[in-house]
């Protein structure tokens, strides 16, 4: 089952298979080849070249490019899109003035979405979370990572694990799973968090494991939440079941998480908004990918992540949505590249390396994903007629996809 699409008017992000991330002064390279044809055979990049160089092949299907631009499918490394209800209420008390820590500090916030998600069916988490994952592929997301943490009972965590994987089965798009279990206390537990932290440890995360229902391990590190002593006791245990870590840090405070990261090999550190000069020194001592999340600073109004000094000082960085019911009711990859653009003075080519390799990396999918490379996934977005790639992140709000090719198919939802 051979396709081939043709005429395209440039193919973004070709790169060797030996690129795992991309750091520093080279987020601002993203190779491209115009006017190129790019074949797919079995799901997976089977060739590409120039349009001149294309002969005589059989295939089963001709896509024409014409005008239009073809990239890797967006890789998005951070996000909660398994939740119940939705939390419109808390937006409009943050517009009549409170903060969202206010909210949270009342019950609402993270408590507010675990009580409604333990009062829902498996099956009806499914459905509502089905509706957002098919929403993200129409919008050019072709792999993602989806976080636990609204259970924060041993039930209804492993129910939210369980539906992540019911979605990893039903659709075509790859997906990663991550146990959050400490992404806040629960109330019966505020007076006794350590108990909270023994039940992640004895009871949720055997269970997890015995069922291999995650691939990695978060902690929200923050004021008010994690300590860094609590993060370490789960990351420690975590390591004998082989998770590795992802974690919530510096979105309000920096209280250490970063180095703690870095310490733990964790794949990323994600947030990222109150960055000091400290933490950046941390994140040139190991192999930990930064990951920031625009869309929950527009949302929230709160400070972004300072992109230019992570990577002016040769650092990786990856954009990721952190689509949630709280904090960005958003998971377009899209409004990611023009705001980390806009708002973060990323250029197109390191807000696109950001959303496409490094985001792979974000989710040890590099080898994979996030790349036009022979060998790689056939996850590709095709462009609406567009006049350069710097129209992506410059005409935002536009939808500009013409369609989304996951696993060699075109995808319609
Ligand atoms: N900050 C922690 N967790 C989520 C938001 C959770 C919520 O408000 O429901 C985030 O990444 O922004
Ligand atoms: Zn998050």
């Amino acid at each position: 089952m051979a396709t081939l699409i043709t005429n395209i008017k440039e193919l973004l992000q070709i790169r060797n298979h030996s690129v795992s991330k991309i750091s520093g002064s080279e987020m601002k390279i993203l190779p491209t080849l115009k006017n190129a044809f790019l074949i797919i055979e079995n799901g997976l990049i089977k060739d590409f070249g120039n349009m001149k160089d294309l002969n005589g092949i059989v295939v089963n299907k001709v896509i024409d490019a014409k005008n239009k631009m073809v990239l890797p499918a967006w890789c998005d490394s951070h996000t909660h899109i398994v939740y119940a209800g939705n939390r419109e209420g808390e937006f409009v008390d943050r517009i009549n003035g409170l903060s969202y820590e206010e909210i949270a500090a009342k019950g609402g916030g993270i408590l507010n979405s675990a009580k409604k998600l333990q009062q829902t069916d498996e099956n009806e988490l499914f459905e509502q979370s089905a509706v957002r994952l098919e929403e993200v592929l129409a919008l050019g997301t072709g792999a993602i990572e989806i976080k636990s943490g609204y259970g924060l009972t041993p039930e209804a965590e492993l129910k939210m694990l369980r539906v992540i994987r019911k979605l990893a089965k039903h659709y075509p798009i790859s997906i990663k799973s991550t146990f959050l279990g400490a992404h806040a206390f629960p109330e019966t537990y505020k007076t006794n968090k350590e108990k909270y932290i023994d039940l992640i440890i004895d009871k949720m995360l055997p269970q997890i494991a015995e069922e291999n229902l995650a691939d990695f391990i978060d902690v929200f590190c923050e004021k008010d939440y994690f300590t860094t002593a609590q993060t370490e006791k789960i990351l420690k245990t975590s390591e004998a079941y082989n998770l590795t870590p992802k974690l919530h840090v510096n979105q309000f405070n920096s209280i250490g998480g970063v180095k703690l990261g870095v310490q733990y090999n964790a794949l990323s550190v994600d947030h990222l908004e109150v960055m000091l000069p400290e933490d950046i020194e941390a994140l040139k001592n190991g192999n930990t990918m930064p990951v920031a999340l625009p869309s929950c600073s527009f949302f929230l109004g709160i400070p972004y992540a300072p992109a230019r000094a992570m990577i002016d000082s040769g650092l990786p960085l990856a954009l990721a949505t952190d689509y949630n019911p709280g904090s960005t009711p958003s998971g377009n990859m899209n409004f990611v590249i023009s705001t980390a653009c806009i708002k973060m003075k990323m250029t197109p080519e390191e807000a696109i390396n950001a959303a496409t390799i490094n985001g792979a990396y974000a989710m040890n999918l590099s080898k994979t994903h996030g790349s036009i490379t022979k060998g790689k996934k056939a996850n590709l977005i095709i462009t609406k007629e567009i006049p350069s790639y710097n129209f992506l992140p410059y005409a935002f709000g536009s939808n500009l996809i013409d369609s989304v090719i996951i696993d060699g198919k075109q995808v319609s939802y």
